[in-house]
């Protein structure tokens, strides 16, 4: 990436010390298994190549039909726009680690998948955690693939002998809320199955560091037996975008072996009010200016605490698309138009974001590394952060 002038396209490189590998793990062939792309750190390999952003065109027509529409002109678009670009990171490359690895469990926001938070994820492995950016088959994600035993039939109908192993590979597109349906039913039943995706996924994680071996039905490069015993199973963290921060204080409700919690622009619509007063890690709510409304923030709000720490800043000049990676992706004009892009620099948001997050995560997982020099950014010390939140609340609405 030496290109240096402003209109260089791409997800920024990670600031870490860490070369960042990336690799897909998934459990087995039903949809209620665990599928998550996982980024650690790696040795440097120049031979390693950088995986595509989005796998396959089925993401596209997803999120066509997430945004309502057309799929073949959009699939065209969306691979003129989007369709050359890399994440940075080494697809497959073999794992390094001189010390055990802290790990968070990433969740997407509405209508995302799991490749789509790369800078977020990298940046973390980059700076020595190992990240499992889950993909939700709750029909929230835009698209997500399982795969299934061929039926009789099928196999009858093959033509060639040479099929493929009896596999198929199903795919699952976002569902939106039927007309008249409401929408809390339905976010309420998925952000449980959300949470436990992601506490599925820290079980996989947890039998693969304690050398159980487990099965990828996904055909990679990755020997998944370098991870063993290589994850500090006390220093686990959930960090999630959207309708993935509801997820993140679902799974913390569900799984204490989640010391804390990040939740990135969290949409708390999902959540069931008597949540609130039994979560007991600690929060930290990033927000962007132009996404969040009062009912959102008094619902955050409900988890104040005086014991229990909960955080709280507002990135001045960001939307809701400047945590996923599409913010890095267009020009300025077409990203103002789209509203992936905000008034601040979307690298320069992105690097007070993760920073502040590693500072939360320093505190309440005990690291010994100098993520303590951001500590002023938890509380909003920065020219570009506000402490709190924008946006005025009635104080009857607490
Ligand atoms: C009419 C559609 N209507 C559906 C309910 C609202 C659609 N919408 C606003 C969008 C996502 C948008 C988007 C993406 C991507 C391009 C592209 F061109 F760059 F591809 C453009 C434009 C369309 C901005 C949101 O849902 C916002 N949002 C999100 S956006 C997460 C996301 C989705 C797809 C991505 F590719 C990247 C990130 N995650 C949530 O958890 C929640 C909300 C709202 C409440 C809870």
């Amino acid at each position: 990436m030496g290109n240096t002038c402003s209109n260089h396209l791409g997800i920024p490189p990670a600031k870490g010390p860490n070369a960042v590998g990336c690799t897909d793990f998934m459990m087995d062939h039903t949809v209620k298994g665990t599928f998550f792309r996982i980024y650690y750190p790696c040795q440097e390999t120049e031979k390693a190549e950088r995986p595509d952003w989005v796998p396959c065109k089925e993401y596209f027509n997803g999120l066509a039909d997430f945004m309502k529409i057309n799929r073949t002109l959009s699939e065209r678009i969306f691979n003129y726009l989007f369709g050359s670009f890399k994440i940075p990171a080494f697809l497959d490359a073999p794992f390094k680690s001189n010390e055990k690895c802290p790990v968070v469990i990433f969740s997407h926001g509405l209508g995302a998948f799991r490749t789509l938070y790369s800078a977020v994820c990298a940046e973390l492995a980059s700076q020595g955690f190992i990240v499992a950016s889950v993909e939700h088959r709750d029909q929230s994600a835009s698209a997500t693939y399982y795969y299934r035993e061929k039926t009789e039939s099928e196999r009858a109908s093959e033509t060639s002998a040479s099929a493929q192993d009896n596999l198929v590979q199903e795919w699952m597109y976002y569902r939106s809320p039927k007309h008249g349906e409401s929408e809390f039913p339905l976010r309420n039943k998925q952000v449980k199955q959300r949470a436990d995706e992601c506490i599925l996924a820290l079980d996989t994680l947890i039998k693969i560091n304690s050398g159980i071996p487990v099965q990828n039905v996904l055909k990679t490069q990755f020997d998944w037996t370098t991870l063993e015993n290589s994850m500090d199973m006390c220093r686990i963290a959930a960090v999630g975008h959207s309708f993935g921060g509801a997820t993140v204080i679902e799974a913390l409700c569900k799984e204490v072996k989640f010391k804390c919690g990040i939740a990135l622009d969290a949409w708390m619509t999902p959540l069931d009010d008597e949540l609130f007063h039994r979560v007991k890690q600690p929060i930290f709510f990033i927000n962007s200016e132009k996404f969040q409304w009062a009912g959102n923030i008094s619902r955050m709000r409900k988890l104040d605490s005086a014991v229990i720490q909960r955080k709280m800043i507002t990135i001045r000049g960001t939307v809701h698309q400047s945590f996923p990676d599409f913010t890095f992706l267009t020009g300025n004009w077409i990203g103002k138009l789209m509203k992936l892009k905000g008034e601040i620099d979307p690298e320069l948001a992105i690097d007070l974001s993760n920073k502040a997050t590693l500072a939360f995560l320093q505190r309440h997982l005990g690291l010994e590394k100098n993520f303590n020099r951001w500590d002023p950014l938890i509380d909003g010390q920065d020219e570009n952060l506000i402490q709190g939140t924008n946006v005025t609340v009635l104080q009857s609405a607490i």
